[in-house]
């Protein structure tokens, strides 16, 4: 087997943490990992919310080329960011274990009041501005597009009041000290994948290093949950842009996995959710049983309407 691996990733700080986490953890099992980083569609088009880019794959594609050809042997993804469907001749190795999976506000004002009317926070996620819209109707919210350390910059700058981010982010950044809220996580359901890191490699990659990269990278209890919210979004045929949500968690005992989740109309005004539990076995029937729910108690009309807006903008 080879033990010279190339990691390839982004460039953003974020990436770069979670490119170095895995090549420590395979520096430490005697491998000799080496990290390639690949700019993306992503980190180029910064001027337009990533809901108009057309989003699938547009922190994947480039890294997905390099796979193929060779050039790296493993990509590390934000798991969050990796569409629901991989390309026949790709797979994902590996989903790593998985921190905290809240949405929360960061802000250099230490009191920052979510109540406060003239309220104004950061984001561009559909999903974040429809639960904001929703949750909390007397905010204003405002595009924060770019890496973790552009959108900080326009914190800081006085653009918003907060800024919403994923909890996993702003701690592998070490920016808990901005945190000011967390939001709750049944109220708020964070995004498919939110909070994991998932490697991505050719089929084609030598046998023995892949059943050697998955022993060491994948943590079997994350890699269920985020396979049970990933069959919900494969089945609601969304990539970043439609505000899903799916939220899995384990039992315990390891037996059952339950699945929270929905979608949520832009203006926030219809929230379509549902919880349901199944045997560790039907994992994927359960993601895709409770999009079906959510298709036909209103999500397709949701999502055509979504789709119809996007349509109008001249996507
Ligand atoms: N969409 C960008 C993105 N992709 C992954 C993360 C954070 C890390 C994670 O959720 O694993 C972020 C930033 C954010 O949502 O605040």
């Amino acid at each position: 087997m080879k033990t010279s691996i190339r990691i390839g990733t982004r460039g953003s700080k974020l990436a770069l943490w979670q490119a170095h986490h895995v090549a420590d953890l395979l520096t430490a099992a005697g491998l000799h990992p080496e990290i390639v980083i690949i700019t993306t569609k992503g980190d180029v088009v910064l001027d337009r919310a990533l809901d108009k880019i057309g989003s699938k794959g547009v922190f994947t594609e480039e890294l997905e080329d390099g796979l193929r050809t060779g050039h790296i042997d493993v990509a590390v993804h934000s798991a969050k960011d990796v569409q629901s469907t991989i390309p026949a001749d790709l797979e994902l190795l590996a989903f790593m274990e998985r921190e905290q999976v809240n949405d929360v506000v960061v802000s250099f004002d230490a009191d920052l009041d979510l109540q406060r009317p003239d309220l104004v926070l950061g984001t561009s996620s559909t999903r974040r501005k429809a639960m904001l819209r929703r949750f909390l109707p007397h905010a204003t919210t405002a595009e924060a597009r770019g890496n973790l350390q552009t959108r900080l910059r326009k914190l800081e700058e006085g653009q918003y009041h907060g800024l919403v981010l994923a909890y996993a982010g702003v701690h592998r950044m070490a920016y808990n000290g901005l945190i000011r809220h967390v939001l709750p996580e049944t109220q708020y359901v964070p995004a498919t994948g939110q909070g994991s890191v998932a490697i991505e490699c050719a089929r084609n990659l030598e046998p023995a290093l892949k059943a050697e990269l998955h022993r060491l990278l994948d943590h079997p209890p994350t890699h269920v949950c985020l396979a049970t919210e990933r069959a919900f979004l494969r089945t609601m045929e969304g990539g970043c842009s439609i505000p899903s949500f799916a939220l899995a968690t384990l039992s315990p005992d390891g037996q059952t996995v339950q699945l929270h989740a929905g979608l949520i109309s832009l203006d926030g005004q219809q929230l379509l959710e549902e919880t349901r539990t199944a045997p560790v076995a039907q994992a994927n029937q359960l993601g895709a049983e409770i999009a079906e729910i959510i298709l036909a108690r209103g999500g397709q009309q949701i999502l055509n309407e979504i789709r119809q807006q996007a349509g109008n903008d001249g996507e």
